[in-house]
């Protein structure tokens, strides 16, 4: 499935092209269309969404188009959250729909979806009617290939608008959707800058995994995009942890929503065919335990999860080159969209693999038959380790789910699981099998720094995800050893962590063997030194660049003694992993303290006036200042030339004086500003603004930094009301627009169809009888939707119409060439008359035939 943002035009498989034979009349078409569509608001009218449930989608009041999709994608009978909710949806209720992972829900809303457009006659001129959101590119991804499917035999557009690719190419894409399935982050980016899409008309608003998109991460983001929609829209949210809590859904306005919880008297949150344990894992052994499983099941589909990028790569990294023995794969969200969705289609294709992943896949995503779900770090919290083991176990199959969880998380996250209904089993990792992969990991740390640092990183940012939970009675950092946590990794040592919040710094240092990134952690914490990064590490390339070599230095090794760890510490990062990671050492590096103050290029000086040369510093590229010592120790400048600029002495090597004194620019730069002056009646200039002193104006009662305040907050209130002036002037020539051409259109559609029944009344061919008939769009116009996001079938007939028009006007050109106003029986006798001059009285048979040819031609 291309991750494209051109929208696709349903349907999306070109069908059996009419034969010239059994054209049918457009008009009759048209009215048996318009009969269906009131038969089928009656059905729909009628319909009791109370009575005994409807097993089978073709006895639904659904349209022909998604009735024969669903069967041909071998959908027959619903699912209980599709029993449930889609006739409430078809009836135009507001739905807040929550049933198990793995139950259907996807199309429990599309189908509502693609019939409401439909029975509201939606078309492609009418702008986007359905706004899918999604949390994540590849469940957004997923929804799309779902909603080709089953809309297939539908007319309407489709577009997924997910980053990752060129904004512009979305842009002009979102202009022909119908119907958009996005991530939030990028539809608001689109709503904010394309400004002439409009949401006016939407008639629906679906959020998946709702909870999750209503919760804090999302909040602005949601917030700003429903600011941007109708207020009269349906409005479906699905989950399998749904939200009740009244605020949020005040947020999106929802009118008498129903609430369709269909598993919520079940004993389990989680699918009865899934079995589901956990082990007391302590930090240090939890790779050891890892890879012990992982060798003992080699021949099953396994999702992992870590709880941040860090350890993904650092755990794929290193495992892989272990030769483990079962090919492995890993997924998060630093990695570039085209890489995340080839990764995502290789394990859903894999029969045998291990995909080692974080959060990023742990909701809504179908991977196919996967046998066992890992989660080596504990997840944030019930919900999370729900929608996690829900990737097995799916739609009635069966699968397995294992947990490892620290001795301090037990008590705390058991007693989460028990009050969400999770059903769990402890149980404990065989001895025998366990295989310890310390001194392995320590030799490829030593061998490979880069890996080293990656370990690092890995390190610093799983004590960051434990310090920033909020659940403290499960997640306590003071109570992880992270020391051998740190050598489990093949690490010299714990890396210093900096930056992390909400720590009790008091508690800590009062601890006995704290460990000493820990150590480090309270004194930079206590002393405000911290870099100030908080949040979720989850999914986030946050990270400490700091080795722990203070600590080393007053750690194992006795001063003076350099040992192998000291010299792997102090080595530079020299071979390359990746590009990518090279560029987020870069990035990291960037960021770090000494940067901040250090001076990057530094051209000229300037001197004070009178000054002697003064400060000139030595450009990277030119040298062109040399400076030596001179005996008395003071610093020498050698070939200096100085420049008086205004008042201002420079000082600079010959070269660049040459160069200088031929720029205007370079020089202009270079001298004092001018100053704005105004004058008054008499002619005195006086200096354009008069500034107050501070202290004079805070004296008569100013107050500079409210003043400042209220005119940011008046300036930012004006811009945005002359965007919004903008935007509506724009929306408003869109829509004039868009009218117009509807306008024109529906003229040249009657024309044609009037053409159409002349044609039938004077010998045209029209079947009867032929109502299951569907006339397709020509194959072509839908192949170059499909492939490139090309032209859609609309701008093709506008093409072919102008091609049309073309013609007929090169033809009246040549005939006006030929001799206005003569018609074709003139011409030919013309001809006649022509030939008979040039050829003489026929004397033989040959004569004959030339002259007849002549007169016929
Ligand atoms: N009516 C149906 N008949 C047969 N299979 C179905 C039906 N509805 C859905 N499925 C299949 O069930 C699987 C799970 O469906 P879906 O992804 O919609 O579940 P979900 O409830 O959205 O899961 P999650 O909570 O994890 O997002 C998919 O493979 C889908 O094709």
């Amino acid at each position: 499935m291309p991750a494209a943002a051109a929208p696709v035009r349903l349907p999306l498989k070109p069908q059996q092209a009419p034969k010239a034979t059994k054209k049918l009349s457009k008009s009759l078409k048209r009215k048996r269309e318009a009969d269906e569509l009131n038969s089928l608001e009656q059905a729909v009218l009628e319909f009791d969404p109370s009575s005994a449930p409807v097993d089978l989608f073709s006895s639904l009041p659904i349209t022909r188009q998604t009735a024969k999709a669903l069967e041909k994608s071998h959908f027959k009978t619903l699912t209980s959250i599709q029993q449930r909710a889609i006739p409430l949806a078809l009836k135009g209720y507001d739905i807040l729909g929550a049933a198990k992972t793995g139950s259907g829900k996807t199309l429990a809303f599309l189908v509502p979806v693609l019939e409401i457009l439909y029975r509201r006659k939606w078309t492609p001129l009418d702008g986007v009617g359905a706004l899918i959101i999604s949390p994540t590119r590849e469940l957004a991804t997923q929804i799309f290939d779902v909603l080709r499917k089953i809309g297939r035999e539908h007319t309407f557009s489709a577009g997924l608008v997910i980053g990752g690719k060129g904004l512009k190419e979305e842009k002009e894409a979102l202009h022909r959707m119908n119907i958009v399935v996005c991530t939030p982050g990028r539809m608001l980016q689109h709503m904010d800058q394309t400004y002439d899409v409009s949401f006016d008309n939407l008639q629906l608003l679906v959020l998946d995994e709702a909870d999750r998109i209503l919760d804090m991460g999302f909040r602005k983001t949601l917030d700003a995009i429903v600011a941007n929609l109708p207020k009269s829209r349906q409005t479906l949210l699905f989950s399998a942890t749904q939200t009740k809590n009244v605020a949020d859904l005040a947020r999106l306005s929802l009118k008498d929503p129903e609430y369709v919880a269909v598993h919520e008297a079940a004993t389990t949150a989680t699918p009865a065919t899934l079995e589901q344990f956990y082990m007391t894992v302590p930090l240090p052994e939890k790779l050891d335990v890892l890879f012990s499983f992982l060798r003992n099941h080699l021949t099953v589909k396994i999702l992992v999860f870590l709880s941040s990028c860090k350890q993904v790569r650092y755990v794929y990294e290193t495992f892989r080159q272990l030769h483990i023995g079962i090919p492995l794969l890993h997924l998060h969200g630093k990695q570039k969209q085209s890489l995340r969705a080839d990764i995502t289609a290789k394990f859903t294709a894999a029969k045998t693999s291990c995909l080692f992943a974080t959060d990023v896949v742990a909701r809504g995503l179908d991977f196919p038959a996967v046998d066992w779900v890992i989660q080596v770090d504990c997840p944030e919290d019930a919900d999370t380790y729900i929608h996690r083991v829900g990737r097995t176990a799916r739609n009635d199959k069966t699968g397995r789910a294992l947990l490892f969880l620290c001795p301090s998380e037990e008590a705390g996250f058991t007693k989460r699981l028990e009050a969400k209904k999770v059903p769990i089993v402890r149980v404990n990792p065989k001895a025998s099998k366990k295989k310890e992969i310390k001194q392995q990991l320590q030799g490829l740390c030593f061998k490979d720094a880069e890996l080293k640092y990656l370990g690092q990183k890995a390190f610093v940012s799983y004590a960051r995800s434990i310090a920033v939970q909020k659940d403290k009675d499960t997640f306590d950092i003071t109570k992880y050893e992270l020391d051998d946590f740190a050598a489990s990794l093949g690490l010299p040592g714990a890396p210093r962590i900096r930056g992390i919040r909400n720590v009790d710094v008091e508690k800590m240092k009062e601890m006995k063997n704290l460990p000493r990134g820990l150590k480090a952690l309270s004194s930079s914490t206590s002393n405000k030194k911290g870099d100030g990064s908080s949040g979720s590490e989850s999914d986030s390339d946050e990270g400490d660049n700091e080795t722990a070599e203070k600590s080393r230095n007053t750690g194992k090794s006795q001063p003076g003694v350099v040992t192998k760890y000291d010299r792997m510490v102090n080595r530079e990062n020299q071979s390359v992993l990746a590009p990518h990671y090279r560029r987020l050492l870069n990035a990291d590096s960037d960021t770090d303290e000494e940067d901040f103050l250090a001076v990057k290029r530094v051209g000229f000086s300037p001197s004070p006036p009178g000054s002697r040369a003064a400060s000139p510093v030595p450009d990277a590229e030119n040298d062109e200042i040399v400076k030596a010592a001179s005996d008395d120790g003071a610093d020498k400048t050698i070939n200096p030339k100085t420049i008086d600029l205004g008042g201002k002495s420079l000082t600079i090597d010959s070269n660049r004086r040459e160069k200088l004194l031929t720029s205007k620019k370079a020089l202009a730069a270079l001298k004092p500003r001018g100053q704005k002056l105004i004058f008054d009646d008499d002619g005195s200039a006086k200096p354009l603004y008069t500034l107050v002193d501070e202290t004079e104006y805070k004296e008569a009662g100013g107050d500079v930094i409210r003043e400042r305040k209220q005119f940011v907050e008046m300036e930012k209130k004006r811009v945005e009301e002359e965007d919004e002036v903008d935007r509506e002037i724009a929306r408003r020539k869109k829509k004039e627009k868009m009218l117009k051409r509807k306008e024109r259109e529906r003229m040249e559609e009657e024309e044609m169809e009037r053409m159409g029944d002349d044609e039938g009344e004077d010998g045209g061919v029209e079947i009867e009888g032929l109502e299951d008939y569907v006339p397709a769009p020509d194959a072509d116009e839908i192949d170059m939707d499909q492939e490139d996001g090309g032209i859609g079938l609309e701008e093709a007939e506008e093409k072919d119409r102008r091609k049309e028009k073309k013609k007929e006007k090169k033809k009246r050109k040549e005939k006006k060439e030929r001799g206005d106003g003569e018609d074709d029986g003139e011409r030919r006798k013309k001809k006649r008359r022509k030939v008979l001059e040039q050829v003489d009285e026929p004397e033989t048979l040959e004569d004959l035939e030339a002259l007849a040819a002549g007169l016929l031609g």
